[in-house]
């Protein structure tokens, strides 16, 4: 197992984009070559073994981790995209976030009953992000392994909303308490 130290390339903005919200900027770590490859390495080589087909991240910074990770575990890598943006027949999920709301998308086809399918984002907060990617997952009969992160923010509780639509289990590089 990889070890390095993430927090301190990760940077607290208190009141962004919001007030009261402390957004938790990843963007020193992904410049950083040694960390990047260890937020890689460290999600990859959990789920290693579990026979993974796809990868599934969500725009935008879900892309970041998630198909690095699909690469270098070997799988393919679906991108649930933002409204709009992807130009064929799509199944969609709204959600709510620590700050607004929005939707995803992927194409009806991107994955298989076969697939087993590993999801990938960056940071989960209240989890409906995470939900949402789950209901699209198994509304297109695909089975869902596990969730990656690199970080929780678990005093948000995201493991509540998340629960509620799936069992499988949600790891994360990181906690936040
Ligand atoms: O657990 P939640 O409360 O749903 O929040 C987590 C989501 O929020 C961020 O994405 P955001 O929607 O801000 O979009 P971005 O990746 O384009 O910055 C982050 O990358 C996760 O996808
Ligand atoms: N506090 C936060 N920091 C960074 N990204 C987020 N996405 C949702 N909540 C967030």
């Amino acid at each position: 197992m990889t070890t390095f130290d993430y927090e301190s390339l990760i940077v607290s903005i208190p009141d962004y984009p919001e007030p009261g919200v402390v957004f938790k900027d990843i963007t020193p770590l992904l410049a950083d070559p040694e960390g990047f490859n260890a937020v890689i390495d460290g999600i990859a080589e959990h789920f290693a073994g579990k026979g993974i087909t796809k990868v599934v991240g969500a725009e935008a910074r879900g892309f970041m981790i998630g198909a690095p990770v699909a690469a270098r575990m070997g799988a393919g890598f679906v991108p649930a995209r933002k409204p709009g943006k992807l130009p064929r027949e799509t199944v969609s999920e709204s959600y709510a976030l620590e700050y607004g709301t929005d939707s995803l998308e992927i194409h009806a086809d991107a994955l298989s009953p076969e697939d087993k399918v590993l999801m990938v984002d960056d940071l989960i907060a209240t989890g409906g992000t995470a939900a949402a990617q789950v209901k699209l997952i198994e509304c297109v009969g695909a089975e869902l392994v596990g969730m990656g992160f690199l970080m929780s923010l678990d005093f948000l509780e995201p493991e509540k909303v998340v629960g509620a639509v799936t069992d499988v289990e949600m790891f994360s590089l990181v906690h936040v308490k």
